[in-house]
Protein backbone atom coordinates (compact mmCIF):
# COMPACT_ATOMS: atom_id res chain seq x y z
CA UNK A 1 0.00 0.00 0.00
CA UNK A 2 1.28 3.25 -1.01
CA UNK A 3 2.30 5.83 1.46
CA UNK A 4 0.02 8.90 1.05
CA UNK A 5 1.03 12.57 0.88
CA UNK A 6 -0.13 15.65 1.29
CA UNK A 7 1.73 18.96 0.46
CA UNK A 8 1.20 22.30 2.01
CA UNK A 9 2.32 25.00 0.50
CA UNK A 10 3.12 24.82 -3.59
CA UNK A 11 6.16 27.42 -4.37
CA UNK A 12 9.67 25.99 -5.26
CA UNK A 13 9.78 23.39 -2.67
CA UNK A 14 5.86 22.38 -2.96
CA UNK A 15 6.83 21.64 -6.38
CA UNK A 16 9.63 19.79 -6.11
CA UNK A 17 8.18 17.42 -3.57
CA UNK A 18 5.29 16.69 -6.64
CA UNK A 19 8.10 15.80 -8.80
CA UNK A 20 10.13 13.80 -6.37
CA UNK A 21 6.74 12.01 -5.29
CA UNK A 22 6.89 10.79 -9.07
CA UNK A 23 10.34 9.03 -8.71
CA UNK A 24 9.01 7.01 -5.33
CA UNK A 25 6.76 4.38 -6.49
CA UNK A 26 5.94 3.63 -2.84
CA UNK A 27 4.78 7.29 -2.16
CA UNK A 28 1.29 8.63 -3.68
CA UNK A 29 0.05 12.64 -3.83
CA UNK A 30 -3.08 13.18 -2.75
CA UNK A 31 -3.54 16.76 -2.12
CA UNK A 32 -1.98 19.51 -2.13
CA UNK A 33 -3.06 22.61 -0.17
CA UNK A 34 -3.20 26.28 -0.33
CA UNK A 35 -3.49 29.45 1.22
CA UNK A 36 -4.27 31.19 -2.68
CA UNK A 37 -7.61 30.61 -4.32
CA UNK A 38 -7.29 26.68 -5.85
CA UNK A 39 -8.09 26.85 -8.93
CA UNK A 40 -5.08 29.98 -9.16
CA UNK A 41 -2.92 26.76 -8.45
CA UNK A 42 -1.75 24.29 -11.10
CA UNK A 43 -0.38 20.83 -10.39
CA UNK A 44 0.92 18.48 -12.88
CA UNK A 45 -0.12 15.34 -10.69
CA UNK A 46 -3.38 14.36 -12.29
CA UNK A 47 -4.66 12.07 -9.35
CA UNK A 48 -4.04 14.77 -6.89
CA UNK A 49 -6.66 17.65 -6.06
CA UNK A 50 -5.72 21.59 -5.05
CA UNK A 51 -7.61 22.44 -1.87
CA UNK A 52 -7.31 25.90 0.25
CA UNK A 53 -5.88 24.94 3.70
CA UNK A 54 -8.90 25.47 5.39
CA UNK A 55 -9.83 21.85 3.93
CA UNK A 56 -6.55 20.00 5.60
CA UNK A 57 -8.01 18.68 8.57
CA UNK A 58 -10.89 17.38 7.17
CA UNK A 59 -8.70 15.00 5.43
CA UNK A 60 -6.49 13.74 8.14
CA UNK A 61 -7.70 10.49 7.62
CA UNK A 62 -6.81 10.37 4.32
CA UNK A 63 -3.12 11.40 4.12
CA UNK A 64 -0.58 9.72 5.58
CA UNK A 65 2.66 12.64 5.66
CA UNK A 66 1.91 15.98 5.34
CA UNK A 67 4.75 17.56 3.75
CA UNK A 68 4.86 21.58 5.14
CA UNK A 69 6.74 23.80 1.67
CA UNK A 70 6.28 26.83 3.30
CA UNK A 71 8.95 29.89 3.88
CA UNK A 72 10.71 29.33 6.91
CA UNK A 73 11.01 33.31 7.81
CA UNK A 74 6.94 33.33 8.31
CA UNK A 75 5.04 30.65 7.67
CA UNK A 76 6.89 27.15 8.98
CA UNK A 77 6.85 29.15 12.42
CA UNK A 78 3.32 28.52 12.46
CA UNK A 79 2.60 26.24 9.82
CA UNK A 80 3.96 22.42 11.03
CA UNK A 81 3.06 22.94 14.76
CA UNK A 82 -0.67 23.47 13.37
CA UNK A 83 -0.91 20.89 11.15
CA UNK A 84 1.27 18.55 13.51
CA UNK A 85 -1.99 17.79 15.42
CA UNK A 86 -4.08 16.24 12.45
CA UNK A 87 -0.96 14.40 10.59
CA UNK A 88 2.59 12.94 10.22
CA UNK A 89 4.57 16.02 9.14
CA UNK A 90 8.08 16.73 7.42
CA UNK A 91 9.30 20.46 7.35
CA UNK A 92 12.81 21.70 6.00
CA UNK A 93 13.01 24.65 8.63
CA UNK A 94 15.88 26.51 7.97
CA UNK A 95 16.38 29.16 10.17
CA UNK A 96 19.09 27.90 11.94
CA UNK A 97 18.66 30.00 15.45
CA UNK A 98 15.18 29.26 15.94
CA UNK A 99 15.56 25.70 15.50
CA UNK A 100 15.19 24.77 19.17
CA UNK A 101 11.90 27.17 19.58
CA UNK A 102 10.58 25.22 16.25
CA UNK A 103 11.43 21.89 17.56
CA UNK A 104 9.80 22.53 21.05
CA UNK A 105 6.53 23.71 19.43
CA UNK A 106 6.58 20.95 16.76
CA UNK A 107 7.31 18.23 19.86
CA UNK A 108 3.99 19.78 21.84
CA UNK A 109 1.83 19.56 19.15
CA UNK A 110 3.30 15.59 17.35
CA UNK A 111 3.62 14.44 20.94
CA UNK A 112 0.02 15.58 22.04
CA UNK A 113 -1.56 14.15 18.82
CA UNK A 114 0.56 10.74 18.65
CA UNK A 115 2.37 12.03 15.47
CA UNK A 116 5.88 12.33 14.13
CA UNK A 117 7.16 15.55 12.75
CA UNK A 118 10.44 15.66 11.12
CA UNK A 119 11.46 18.80 11.23
CA UNK A 120 14.83 20.74 9.49
CA UNK A 121 15.30 18.41 6.62
CA UNK A 122 17.25 19.22 2.92
CA UNK A 123 20.95 19.67 2.84
CA UNK A 124 21.30 22.20 5.58
CA UNK A 125 19.84 21.98 7.62
CA UNK A 126 19.93 18.45 6.70
CA UNK A 127 22.57 16.08 4.95
CA UNK A 128 25.11 18.99 5.92
CA UNK A 129 24.17 18.49 9.60
CA UNK A 130 24.45 15.04 9.59
CA UNK A 131 28.09 14.80 7.59
CA UNK A 132 28.86 17.38 10.70
CA UNK A 133 27.99 15.15 13.06
CA UNK A 134 29.37 11.77 11.82
CA UNK A 135 32.72 13.67 11.25
CA UNK A 136 32.83 15.07 14.84
CA UNK A 137 31.91 11.85 16.36
CA UNK A 138 34.19 10.23 14.36
CA UNK A 139 37.12 12.49 14.17
CA UNK A 140 37.25 14.20 17.84
CA UNK A 141 40.12 15.99 17.42
CA UNK A 142 39.71 18.34 14.56
CA UNK A 143 38.32 20.96 13.52
CA UNK A 144 35.36 21.82 10.70
CA UNK A 145 34.17 24.00 7.99
CA UNK A 146 30.94 24.48 5.92
CA UNK A 147 31.09 26.38 2.65
CA UNK A 148 27.85 27.34 -0.01
CA UNK A 149 27.41 28.29 -3.28
CA UNK A 150 27.77 29.88 -5.38
CA UNK A 151 24.05 29.65 -5.48
CA UNK A 152 20.53 30.49 -4.87
CA UNK A 153 20.06 30.06 -1.30
CA UNK A 154 15.84 29.45 -0.97
CA UNK A 155 15.91 30.39 2.79
CA UNK A 156 17.36 33.79 2.04
CA UNK A 157 15.42 34.48 -1.15
CA UNK A 158 12.02 33.64 0.45
CA UNK A 159 12.90 36.08 3.51
CA UNK A 160 13.54 39.00 0.90
CA UNK A 161 10.38 38.18 -0.44
CA UNK A 162 8.32 38.61 2.95
CA UNK A 163 9.39 42.09 2.92
CA UNK A 164 6.85 45.11 2.71
CA UNK A 165 7.64 46.40 -0.94
CA UNK A 166 9.22 43.75 -2.17
CA UNK A 167 7.74 41.55 -5.44
CA UNK A 168 9.96 39.08 -6.39
CA UNK A 169 14.18 37.97 -5.19
CA UNK A 170 16.64 36.35 -4.75
CA UNK A 171 19.79 35.97 -3.20
CA UNK A 172 23.03 34.17 -3.94
CA UNK A 173 25.51 32.72 -1.17
CA UNK A 174 29.08 33.26 -2.46
CA UNK A 175 31.99 31.75 -0.83
CA UNK A 176 35.39 34.02 -0.11
CA UNK A 177 37.62 32.51 -2.17
CA UNK A 178 40.88 33.44 0.41
CA UNK A 179 38.73 31.35 2.65
CA UNK A 180 38.05 28.30 0.81
CA UNK A 181 42.12 28.64 0.16
CA UNK A 182 43.28 28.73 3.32
CA UNK A 183 41.06 25.64 4.44
CA UNK A 184 41.79 23.83 1.27
CA UNK A 185 45.70 24.47 1.82
CA UNK A 186 45.32 22.65 5.82
CA UNK A 187 45.53 25.79 7.30
CA UNK A 188 42.86 25.13 9.61
CA UNK A 189 41.81 28.90 9.88
CA UNK A 190 39.70 30.66 12.54
CA UNK A 191 36.88 32.05 10.23
CA UNK A 192 34.48 34.22 11.11
CA UNK A 193 30.74 34.06 9.65
CA UNK A 194 31.39 37.34 7.46
CA UNK A 195 35.19 36.29 6.90
CA UNK A 196 33.62 32.80 5.12
CA UNK A 197 30.14 34.28 2.36
CA UNK A 198 29.25 37.22 0.81
CA UNK A 199 25.64 37.54 -0.15
CA UNK A 200 23.94 39.05 -3.21
CA UNK A 201 20.44 40.01 -3.66
CA UNK A 202 18.66 40.63 -6.63
CA UNK A 203 15.38 42.53 -5.74
CA UNK A 204 12.26 43.46 -7.91
CA UNK A 205 10.71 46.15 -5.83
CA UNK A 206 6.62 47.30 -6.31
CA UNK A 207 5.81 50.88 -7.98
CA UNK A 208 6.95 53.33 -5.46
CA UNK A 209 8.38 51.36 -2.68
CA UNK A 210 11.18 53.16 -0.43
CA UNK A 211 14.03 50.81 -2.10
CA UNK A 212 16.62 52.24 0.66
CA UNK A 213 14.41 51.01 3.15
CA UNK A 214 14.39 47.74 1.48
CA UNK A 215 18.11 48.08 1.13
CA UNK A 216 18.55 48.21 5.27
CA UNK A 217 15.88 45.34 6.23
CA UNK A 218 18.04 43.07 3.83
CA UNK A 219 21.31 44.30 5.03
CA UNK A 220 20.31 44.18 9.01
CA UNK A 221 18.05 41.46 9.00
CA UNK A 222 18.97 38.86 12.18
CA UNK A 223 19.46 35.21 11.36
CA UNK A 224 19.52 35.56 7.94
CA UNK A 225 22.03 38.75 6.45
CA UNK A 226 23.42 40.89 9.34
CA UNK A 227 26.32 38.96 10.31
CA UNK A 228 27.38 38.89 6.04
CA UNK A 229 28.47 41.54 3.99
CA UNK A 230 25.38 41.91 1.61
CA UNK A 231 24.97 43.58 -1.71
CA UNK A 232 21.25 44.66 -2.69
CA UNK A 233 20.67 45.21 -6.69
CA UNK A 234 17.30 46.46 -7.71
CA UNK A 235 16.31 45.24 -11.16
CA UNK A 236 13.36 45.02 -13.55
CA UNK A 237 10.69 41.75 -13.04
CA UNK A 238 11.79 40.83 -16.45
CA UNK A 239 15.79 41.20 -15.68
CA UNK A 240 15.02 38.94 -12.97
CA UNK A 241 13.58 35.99 -14.98
CA UNK A 242 15.83 36.72 -17.94
CA UNK A 243 19.03 36.51 -15.67
CA UNK A 244 18.24 35.18 -12.61
CA UNK A 245 15.46 32.18 -13.64
CA UNK A 246 17.80 29.42 -12.37
CA UNK A 247 17.51 27.86 -8.35
CA UNK A 248 21.36 25.87 -8.36
CA UNK A 249 23.44 25.64 -5.49
CA UNK A 250 25.47 23.47 -3.66
CA UNK A 251 28.51 23.48 -1.14
CA UNK A 252 30.44 21.14 1.54
CA UNK A 253 31.87 20.22 4.10
CA UNK A 254 34.98 19.42 5.41
CA UNK A 255 36.19 17.76 8.60
CA UNK A 256 40.21 17.50 8.85
CA UNK A 257 41.20 15.89 12.29
CA UNK A 258 44.53 14.32 13.77
CA UNK A 259 44.53 10.68 15.35
CA UNK A 260 47.92 8.77 17.18
CA UNK A 261 49.45 8.91 20.04
CA UNK A 262 51.01 12.25 19.44
CA UNK A 263 48.63 13.44 16.81
CA UNK A 264 51.25 12.12 13.73
CA UNK A 265 47.98 10.93 11.69
CA UNK A 266 45.80 13.69 9.70
CA UNK A 267 42.70 12.85 7.92
CA UNK A 268 40.39 14.61 6.26
CA UNK A 269 36.21 13.70 5.63
CA UNK A 270 34.21 15.45 2.83
CA UNK A 271 30.78 16.06 1.98
CA UNK A 272 29.96 17.91 -1.17
CA UNK A 273 26.86 18.82 -3.53
CA UNK A 274 26.19 19.91 -6.66
CA UNK A 275 22.82 21.17 -7.09
CA UNK A 276 21.19 21.97 -10.62
CA UNK A 277 17.74 22.58 -8.45
CA UNK A 278 17.94 23.30 -4.94
CA UNK A 279 14.41 22.86 -4.09
CA UNK A 280 14.33 19.23 -6.52
CA UNK A 281 17.50 17.85 -4.78
CA UNK A 282 15.94 19.23 -1.41
CA UNK A 283 12.41 17.86 -2.02
CA UNK A 284 14.12 14.64 -2.98
CA UNK A 285 15.79 14.19 0.53
CA UNK A 286 12.37 14.76 2.35
CA UNK A 287 10.50 12.63 0.16
CA UNK A 288 12.86 9.87 1.90
CA UNK A 289 12.14 11.44 5.26
CA UNK A 290 8.67 11.38 5.07
CA UNK A 291 8.29 7.88 4.28
CA UNK A 292 10.53 7.77 7.65
CA UNK A 293 8.00 9.55 9.55
CA UNK A 294 5.81 7.15 8.49
CA UNK A 295 7.06 4.21 9.27
CA UNK A 296 8.32 5.05 12.77
CA UNK A 297 4.72 6.58 13.16
CA UNK A 298 3.96 3.09 12.58
CA UNK A 299 5.57 1.87 14.66
CA UNK A 300 4.29 3.69 17.71
CA UNK A 301 6.91 6.82 18.05
CA UNK A 302 5.44 10.04 18.15
CA UNK A 303 6.82 13.72 18.43
CA UNK A 304 9.52 16.01 17.02
CA UNK A 305 12.48 14.13 15.17
CA UNK A 306 15.52 15.51 13.72
CA UNK A 307 17.81 13.68 10.91
CA UNK A 308 19.83 12.85 13.75
CA UNK A 309 17.01 10.74 15.50
CA UNK A 310 16.61 9.01 12.04
CA UNK A 311 18.10 5.42 11.61
CA UNK A 312 18.84 5.49 8.04
CA UNK A 313 16.88 2.10 7.01
CA UNK A 314 14.09 4.51 7.54
CA UNK A 315 15.00 6.06 4.91
CA UNK A 316 15.17 3.63 1.73
CA UNK A 317 12.21 2.09 -0.17
CA UNK A 318 14.43 -1.11 -0.25
CA UNK A 319 14.55 -3.31 3.51
CA UNK A 320 16.01 -7.03 4.49
CA UNK A 321 18.42 -8.47 1.86
CA UNK A 322 17.66 -5.44 -0.67
CA UNK A 323 18.75 -3.02 1.61
CA UNK A 324 22.18 -4.66 3.01
CA UNK A 325 23.13 -4.73 -0.88
CA UNK A 326 24.44 -0.99 -0.35
CA UNK A 327 26.74 -2.75 2.26
CA UNK A 328 28.67 -4.20 -0.62
N1 LIG B 1 16.84 22.71 4.82
C1 LIG B 1 17.24 22.99 3.58
O1 LIG B 1 18.30 22.51 3.13
C2 LIG B 1 16.41 23.85 2.69
C3 LIG B 1 15.32 24.54 3.17
N2 LIG B 1 14.55 25.29 2.33
C4 LIG B 1 13.40 26.02 2.89
O2 LIG B 1 12.30 25.92 2.01
C5 LIG B 1 11.53 27.11 2.17
C6 LIG B 1 10.60 27.32 1.01
O3 LIG B 1 11.36 27.71 -0.11
P1 LIG B 1 10.61 27.99 -1.51
O4 LIG B 1 9.70 26.86 -1.83
O5 LIG B 1 11.68 28.38 -2.46
O6 LIG B 1 9.72 29.29 -1.17
P2 LIG B 1 8.56 29.92 -2.09
O7 LIG B 1 8.59 31.38 -1.84
O8 LIG B 1 8.65 29.39 -3.48
O9 LIG B 1 7.22 29.31 -1.43
C7 LIG B 1 6.87 29.60 -0.08
C8 LIG B 1 5.36 29.70 -0.01
O10 LIG B 1 4.95 30.88 -0.69
C9 LIG B 1 3.68 30.66 -1.34
N3 LIG B 1 3.84 30.99 -2.75
C10 LIG B 1 4.64 30.38 -3.64
N4 LIG B 1 4.52 30.95 -4.84
C11 LIG B 1 3.61 31.95 -4.70
C12 LIG B 1 3.04 32.91 -5.58
N5 LIG B 1 3.39 32.93 -6.87
N6 LIG B 1 2.14 33.78 -5.09
C13 LIG B 1 1.79 33.72 -3.78
N7 LIG B 1 2.30 32.84 -2.88
C14 LIG B 1 3.19 31.98 -3.36
C15 LIG B 1 3.34 29.18 -1.18
O11 LIG B 1 2.34 29.01 -0.20
P3 LIG B 1 0.77 28.94 -0.65
O12 LIG B 1 0.68 27.87 -1.71
O13 LIG B 1 0.07 28.58 0.63
O14 LIG B 1 0.43 30.28 -1.16
C16 LIG B 1 4.66 28.56 -0.73
O15 LIG B 1 4.50 27.47 0.12
C17 LIG B 1 12.57 28.19 2.33
O16 LIG B 1 12.07 29.28 3.10
C18 LIG B 1 13.71 27.48 3.05
O17 LIG B 1 13.70 27.85 4.40
C19 LIG B 1 14.83 25.39 0.98
C20 LIG B 1 15.92 24.74 0.46
C21 LIG B 1 16.82 23.94 1.29
N1 LIG C 1 18.63 26.26 3.67
C1 LIG C 1 19.39 26.67 2.50
C2 LIG C 1 20.31 25.52 2.10
C3 LIG C 1 21.75 25.94 2.36
C4 LIG C 1 22.14 27.10 1.47
C5 LIG C 1 22.52 28.12 2.44
C6 LIG C 1 22.98 29.47 2.05
O1 LIG C 1 23.15 29.68 0.83
O2 LIG C 1 23.15 30.30 2.98
N2 LIG C 1 22.34 27.70 3.65
O3 LIG C 1 21.90 26.44 3.72
C7 LIG C 1 18.45 27.12 1.38
O4 LIG C 1 17.35 27.59 1.76
O5 LIG C 1 18.81 27.05 0.21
Amino acid sequence: MSIRIGILGYGNLGRGVECAVKHNPDLELVAVFTRRDPASVKILTDTAKVYHVDEAEKMKDKIDVLILCGGSATDLPVQTPKYAQWFNVVDSFDTHARIPEHFANVDKAASESNHVGIISVGWDPGMFSLNRMYANAILTNGKDYTFWGKGVSQGHSDAIRRIDGVKDGKQYTIPVEAALEAVRSGQNPELTTRQKHIRECFVVAEEGADLARIEQEIKTMPNYFDEYDTTVHFISEEELKRDHSGIPHGGFVIRTGKTGWNDENSHVIEYSLKLDSNPEFTSSVIAAYARAAYRMNQEGQKGCKTVFDVAPAYLSALDGAELRKHLL
